[in-house]
């Protein structure tokens, strides 16, 4: 028939509060039309459900059940009921319920572009709600047995999300308890658990008796179906085939979640796995695969339970979701984790997926190393929306591990044909606007991945920079820190060595280190210190030589990773997108000839052009796409040879970063031994000072002749050889002869008070020092404290 190209209003039909046009027929099931209809004094829009007038008496009862089921439930994943009334004209009941603008879950699959199933985000949406909703019915002890993605309906929430709802409880039934079981059949062949296939389909005796199980299998068909376009048991014929479907479901081996038979009485392929079309992510696959397995599960010890079904659907939509991006392979990958789960746990999923061993493991966010963002305590629940967003690149620092771009499954379009087939013509170009969807979905990827790829570089460098810079500032700083810790040292040698020769002096047997004093003041620690500042600043010249090369370098590489790969990414999309556009309108165009039934020979010739069109377009769609996978490899070369190089220049700024910290190592240990230094200053110049006031004091008061003191402190050889070599008392020098000679009373009280002065002066001296060594130590803090921040690591190398 053709159109007339006039759309007419079909006649209306009222029940009490309801108005509904006859035309706005939105799905027909087996037992009842659903009309779109509104109410008559708000305008509100719902679904009506006209149940067939001449229903059996089964039916009857059915519709009964369903309205009186409805009634009693509340939960946002069940259709609500609304209201039931009679229709004004013919008596029949009607059913209102909400309206749900996404139509069926059967429709919607029924759509091109959820030929290879839900993409990630609605997947997961629609498993949480299934698990909603049965979780409530399970509580109000209802099964439903007719679990399909035609009586799932979608609702469109406010914000434009879905809400997906079970609906159509005809068939459903309320339990007396758990374990109860029943005899009569329900169901939909193709989501149809075994047993109930055997006696609804085939007709044989089998089993008697079901339980509410038999809702798991269905739900576990649905769910396969929501993942991958598909049905998980074909069998070629399909519903006629009833005997080889029967075979396969009843007689598959636990975990086999998909059997597929393409000729007659051909092989059937057996699998545990999602097939490679799917777009979840694989993480999301693994978590998912034993769910089917374990709901389509003919042996009860190993099916799973209703509580087993709920726990691994809330546990995997509750998980935090972290995606990674691999330059290694130019692809990304996503982590499904527990809320509870720490940065370890991060690191072994990453491993588990990418083979990429812990140490070996730099994750990035942006230009930063994750754990400078998130501390390795915290959950993962805690961490910032920055993370869970993406923007996260992994990379191997074992450079010598050799990558190979990842590889996409590719399909291929279906064989044109110009036989004018007007049924087979709308297969092809659904399917054919599938494969557009499919490859739409690819290059938005490929883009994406190019996209990141050349990003993950320019994070790599800005991160080794972001190392390299503060090193760059510290070094100046170090400088001025080494030079300083120079005059201290030569300072507190002087003091040292005068406070020890005063000591040897005057041989000041109470104070009982003075040996020692001497010893270390002139020979020991002084000596080493200074042999390792001299080392310290030729590490500071040579790591300041390295650094500005690696800067050089760094700097050279800048800009050659941009120029390669898809220039305009989002012109390769709307290409892309602008095909699969011409290849959904081809579709439209066979339904409408399709409907017609029949062309005559200009409709013919627009069928024609259109089919022309379809595989131009898809030559078209697969050349852009080929283009796009082609960049990716070039960028995917580019990426793996910078980066590389990049990993090299790591391994270095770590060097760097390593000897720097060994010039701060030395410069914390200088500062704890000048202090030590200063200690002992301290301590023994007390004692000397008190020593030569009580002298001074008994000099003063003794007579003429004070020999007593010297003959008693005559200085030993090698105290003397000492002071003569190295000491100078103010303005005079003094030797073992003089201070014989100089013998009198007076002269040794000036001598005394000369000394006094003399070791005052050197201890205000020393105290300055220590005053700047006190400065040096908060600049060195302070370039701990820079230097922990910039790496992140104080411990060195990852
Ligand atoms: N609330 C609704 N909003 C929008 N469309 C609806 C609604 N309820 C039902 N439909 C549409 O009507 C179709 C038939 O509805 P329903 O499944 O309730 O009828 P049925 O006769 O019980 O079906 P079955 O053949 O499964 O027994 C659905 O597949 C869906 O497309």
């Amino acid at each position: 028939m053709q159109s007339n190209g006039k759309e007419k209003s079909g006649p209306l039909s009222r029940s009490e509060n309801y108005v509904w046009n006859n035309a706005d027929c939105i799905g027909k099931g087996a037992t009842a039309d659903v009309y779109m209809g509104r109410h008559k004094v708000t305008g509100e829009v719902c679904a009506i459900k006209l149940f067939n007038p001449r229903e059996s008496r089964t039916l009857a009862i059915s519709r009964k059940r369903e309205i009186e089921l409805l009634k009693n439930l509340d939960h946002r994943n069940v259709i609500k009921f609304v209201a039931s009334e009679f229709e004004l004209s013919t008596g029949n009941e009607v059913l209102v319920m909400p309206y749900c603008q996404g139509g069926s879950l059967h429709t919607v699959l029924e759509q091109p572009q959820y030929g290879f199933g839900f993409p990630e985000e609605e997947f997961l949406i629609f498993l949480g709600d299934i698990e909603g909703g049965i979780e409530y019915l399970r509580s109000t002890g209802i099964i439903h047995r007719d679990i399909k993605p035609g009586n799932i309906m979608r609702f469109i929430d406010d914000n434009g999300r879905s809400v997906y709802k079970l609906t159509d409880f005809g068939a459903a039934k309320q339990l007396e308890h758990d374990e109860e079981q029943f005899q009569s059949i329900y169901g939909t062949e193709e989501y149809l658990h075994p047993d109930m296939y055997q006696r609804a389909v085939l007709r044989e005796p089998g089993q008697q008796y079901f339980d509410a199980s038999v809702d798991l299998w269905s739900l576990g068909c649905t769910i396969y179906h929501v993942a991958t376009g598909q049905l998980p048991f074909q069998v070629y014929g399909g519903r006629s085939n009833t005997a080889v479907m029967h075979k396969i479901t009843s007689e598959k081996k636990s975990g086999v979640i998909s059997a597929i038979q393409t000729e007659p009485d051909g092989n059937i392929t057996w699998s545990t796995v999602l097939p490679n079309t799917c777009l979840l992510p694989e993480s999301l696959k693994t978590l998912i695969t034993p769910v089917l397995a374990g709901l389509m599960e003919t042996n009860k010890s190993k099916a799973y339970t209703f509580e087993q079904f709920f726990d691994q659907v809330k546990s995997i939509v509750s998980r935090k979701r972290i995606e990674i991006f691999l330059p290694a392979t130019c692809s990304y990958f996503v982590l499904y984790m527990n809320g509870n789960d720490k940065y370890s746990n991060i690191q072994e999923e990453v491993a588990s997926q990418t083979g990429v061993m812990l140490e070996n493991q730099l994750l990035l966010c942006r230009d930063k190393d994750l754990r400078t963002i998130v501390s390795t305590t915290d959950e993962i629940s805690k961490y910032p929306k920055i993370i869970l967003e993406g923007d996260i690149c992994l990379f191997n620092v074992d450079t010598l591990v050799e990558t190979m771009p990842y590889t996409l499954e590719t399909v291929p379009f279906p064989q044109f044909s110009l036989a004018c087939d007007l049924n087979e013509d709308v297969k092809l170009a659904k399917r054919s606007s599938s494969v557009a969807y499919y490859y739409e979905f690819l290059t938005e990827k490929v883009v994406r991945c190019q996209k990141r790829a050349k990003q993950s570089v320019f994070y790599l460098r800005e991160y080794i920079r972001g190392l390299l810079n503060p090193i760059n500032a510290w070094l100046s700083e170090t400088k001025k820190l080494a030079s300083e810790s120079k005059r201290s040292l030569g300072v507190v040698e002087t003091s040292l060595t005068l406070v020890g020769t005063m000591l040897s002096v005057f041989k000041l047997t109470p104070y009982k280190d003075s040996e020692k004093i001497a010893e270390f003041a002139n020979k020991g620690d002084v000596a080493n210190l200074k042999t390792g500042l001299a080392k310290e600043d030729k590490r500071i010249q040579e790591i300041d030589v390295y650094l500005q090369v690696l800067l050089e370098r760094i700097k050279e590489q800048e800009e050659n990773v941009t120029s390669v790969g898809c220039q305009d990414e989002s012109y390769c999309v709307s290409t892309v997108r602008q095909y699969r556009q011409t290849i959904h309108g081809v579709l439209t165009t066979f339904g409408k000839h399709k409907r017609y039934g029949e062309l005559h020979s200009h409709e013919v010739f627009i069928h024609k052009a259109e089919m022309h069109k379809l595989e131009e377009s898809s030559l078209g769609l697969l050349s852009v796409f080929q283009g796009c996978l082609d960049n990716l490899k070039r960028v995917h070369g580019e990426v793996k040879k910078h980066s590389g190089l990049l990993l090299k220049h790591l391994a270095r700024a770590k060097k760097v970063e390593v000897n720097m910290n060994c010039v701060i190592e030395f410069h914390r240990e200088l500062d704890v031994r000048l202090g030590r230094l200063d200690a002992t200053y301290k301590e023994a110049a007390t004692t000397l000072s008190q020593v030569l006031e009580r002298r001074s004091s008994e000099t003063s008061l003794s007579k003429p002749d004070g020999n007593k003191f010297l003959v008693n402190e005559k200085p030993s050889t090698r105290d003397v050889e000492v002071t003569k070599s190295t000491v100078q008392y103010g303005a005079t020098d003094i030797t073992d002869e003089e201070q014989t000679s100089k013998s009198g009373p007076k002269c040794k009280e000036k001598i005394y008070c000369d000394l006094r002065k003399q070791l005052n002066e050197t201890r205000l001296g020393t105290e300055s020092v220590m005053k700047d060594l006190s400065e040096n130590k908060k600049s060195l803090e302070s370039i701990m404290l820079m230097l922990q921040k910039g790496i992140g690591n104080p411990n060195g190398i990852t």
